[in-house]
């Protein structure tokens, strides 16, 4: 069995997991409270991250969240506690406020004061005011309300797919370590795909690697 021990009480169980040629994983556990999921492109990481909040759904086998199998939960409230943040930045017409507080208007949840969207602004390094228009943000900066918005939304477990793949190293460093600090500090749980070696590295106990053509290998400390 192979496992990625931490200690924050969220965990992942996988048994006997397959989608379609992509993955095949017999037993594995995802428990640590940062993972990086890394791979040769095509290798799976984002199916593998898409199943865990049931955006893809397995033909065979099961994924437990804390013990209950995922497949027994709605899948709204799924993706409740266990939220996908995913490549392509999505934004809505409006103000960067707006912006912000659709996640939470989405999820029924009450929505933050102007300070409190501005703090989670700043978790993210954009400095925007919150009346301003989002046409005219850059493809990073985009990325970077995305992960707000998802912040927000307190959720138990973040999927996070290439989250700083459109930033350049000093704003990908201040993004992800602040992301970290944040899922510590609230006791969360982050499950990130990545391509950079530097990110990958910094967090090499939550190191989960694939194999191409399937979920063969893994690597891990
Ligand atoms: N629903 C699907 N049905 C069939 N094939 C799929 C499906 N989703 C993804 N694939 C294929 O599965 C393979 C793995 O895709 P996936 O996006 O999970 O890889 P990845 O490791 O995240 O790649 P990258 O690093 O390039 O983002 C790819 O060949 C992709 O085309």
């Amino acid at each position: 069995m192979l496992s990625l021990r931490k200690g924050s009480g969220i965990m992942f169980e996988i048994k006997k997991l397959k989608f379609k040629h992509i993955l095949q994983i017999d037993h594995l556990m995802i428990d640590r409270q940062i993972t990086c999921l890394i791979g040769p492109s095509g290798s799976g990481k984002t199916t593998l991250l898409r199943m865990l909040n049931r955006l893809n759904e397995a033909e065979e086998g099961s994924i437990y969240f804390n013990g209950v199998d995922i497949k027994e939960m709605h899948p709204i409230k799924l993706r409740r506690k266990i939220i996908m943040l995913g490549q392509t930045p999505i934004l809505y017409p409006g103000t960067i406020a707006d912006n912000l507080q659709i996640g939470l208007r989405l999820s029924e949840q009450p929505l933050a004061d102007e300070n409190r969207l501005r703090a989670y602004l700043d978790k993210v390094g954009l400095h925007k005011e919150l009346s301003d228009t989002c046409e005219k943000l850059s493809g990073g900066e985009k990325q970077r309300l995305c992960l707000a918005r998802v912040l927000l939304m307190d959720a138990d477990v973040y999927l996070a797919d290439e989250p700083s793949s459109a930033l350049d190293k000093e704003t990908e460093s201040f993004v992800i370590d602040n992301l970290v600090t944040f899922v510590k500090e609230h006791d969360k749980q982050l499950v990130m795909v990545t391509h950079s070696a530097e990110i990958a590295q910094r967090y090499p106990h939550g190191l989960l690697e694939l194999a191409q053509g399937g979920c063969r290998g893994y690597v891990y400390e």
